[in-house]
């Protein structure tokens, strides 16, 4: 699903590489947390699945697709295949939670009754049904978080990125969170997620990517946070 071959990323005016010489595959269907202390090169990783970078060296494969081959106009149909979901929610303050979710789906020009028939399916999902009418600043962190994976997942996306999507949130509703990306894993979705959250890793115990100052230093399945050589 994903294929780093030899992906080496040096931002410009930069002479330390972001990320140095990673090769790895992620099969479709796995959980793979990625963790490293900041600046080690996860948010490059990242934008690289995105398109957000392109790399310096090397090559990025996608569901199939080289992205340094990929053009610009194929780039909106790339992200469709990836929802993301960050530490900061993003929701959109004057929009309901029912329109949060809707609106993913208008943007990319779905047909009215496709969307009334799938968001109170996925807000089911999340847990938030009754909360349709809600504005995001009347809901909770963990809720809000909800709406965000939501509206990541409305599209049915292959891959899901989280960028420490309970970086905001207590211990308890953490876990909640991350009970919600698990089923979501379940459908086949693949997710990647970004944290620091040692216990979430240990509790987890799937794939664990540890990058070190741009080195992919370790890759392990069944991982935990800390690692004892
Ligand atoms: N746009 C940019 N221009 C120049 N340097 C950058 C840019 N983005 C990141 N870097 C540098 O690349 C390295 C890796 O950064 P990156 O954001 O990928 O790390 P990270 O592991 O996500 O960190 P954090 O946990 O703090 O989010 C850092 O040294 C950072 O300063």
């Amino acid at each position: 699903m994903i294929r780093f071959e030899n992906v080496s990323k040096t931002y410009p005016n930069q002479v330390r590489p972001a990320l140095q010489e990673m090769s790895l595959e992620i099969e479709r269907g796995e959980f793979v947390f990625v963790i490293g202390s900041s600046g080690s090169g996860k948010s490059t990783f990242m934008r690289l699945i995105l398109r957000e970078e392109r790399p310096s060296t090397g090559r990025v494969v996608v569901a199939g697709k080289d992205l340094n081959r990929l053009s610009n106009w194929k780039l909106p149909q790339h992200r469709r295949l990836i929802g993301t979901v960050f530490q900061d929610f993003r929701l959109l303050p004057n929009k309901t939670v029912y329109q949060n979710v809707a609106f993913a789906l208008e943007v990319i020009g779905r047909p009215k009754g496709q969307i009334v028939k799938v968001v109170p399916e996925v807000l089911e999902l999340v847990g938030l049904a009754g909360k349709e009418d809600r504005m995001p600043n009347e809901l909770s962190g963990g809720e809000q978080q909800r709406v965000a994976v939501a509206r990541a997942f409305v599209n049915r996306p292959m891959i899901l990125i989280a960028d420490e999507p309970t970086g905001n949130l207590d211990p308890e509703t953490s876990v909640g969170i991350m009970k919600l990306l698990d089923r979501i894993n379940r459908t086949g979705t693949t997710v990647v997620m970004v944290t620091h959250d040692q216990a979430i890793v240990n509790q987890m115990r799937k794939r664990v990517l540890e990058l070190d100052q741009g080195t992919l230093v370790r890759d392990q399945a069944r991982g935990v946070y800390g690692y004892v050589r």
